[in-house]
């Protein structure tokens, strides 16, 4: 990977597991929202919260594509890595890829859109934002 990867961790809490102990799918949903949040928050430098509060902008989902390889169950801690593989204009596509031990349990692309809350209009977001994501950036050869 040529780019820098932002790495947070997550618990799977009892609540996010289904009979069969393991987390229930739109849980991982939940979960990368979260990191998405924590992106924001740490590695941007503003809190998501102040985005949508103060700025009245926000990231809604337009594109989602989610590998399940390995089950998370209650208990673990996921090493999340998050990358991006598009920053453009108005659109920013995050790479999530969850890790316990050596194992890959879900490896995420999502795609959202920069949009004005009180209109869902798209713009595109301002160069500051999208110089540190820009930093996450994968590079060509990263699969
Ligand atoms: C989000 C939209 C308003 C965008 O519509 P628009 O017509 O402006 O889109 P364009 O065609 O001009 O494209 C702009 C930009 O996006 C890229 N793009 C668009 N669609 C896709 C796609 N399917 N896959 C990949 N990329 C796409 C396009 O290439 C352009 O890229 P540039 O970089 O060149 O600018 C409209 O699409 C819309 O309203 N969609 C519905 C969104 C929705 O309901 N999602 C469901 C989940 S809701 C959600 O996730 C959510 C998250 C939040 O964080 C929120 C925060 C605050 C309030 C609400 C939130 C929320 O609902």
């Amino acid at each position: 990977m040529s780019g820098q990867i932002f790495t947070c961790q997550q618990q799977v809490r009892f609540g996010d597991v289904d009979p069969a102990g393991i987390v229930y799918y739109p849980r991982i949903y939940n979960f990368i929202h979260a990191a998405f949040e924590e992106v924001w928050d740490i590695h941007v430098g503003e809190r998501y919260y102040y985005l949508i509060r103060e700025k009245r902008i926000g990231f809604p989902l337009v594109h989602s594509e989610v590998d399940f390889k390995n089950p998370l169950y209650f208990g673990d801690r996921p090493i999340v890595k998050v990358t991006a593989f598009k920053v453009g204009q108005s659109s920013l596509g995050l790479r999530y890829r969850y890790e316990v031990g050596d194992k890959v349990c879900v490896d995420a692309r999502m795609t959202t859109v920069c949009v004005h809350l009180d209109t869902l209009e798209s713009f595109p977001f301002k160069d500051e934002y999208r110089a540190k994501f820009n930093q996450l950036l994968e590079g060509a050869d990263d699969q």
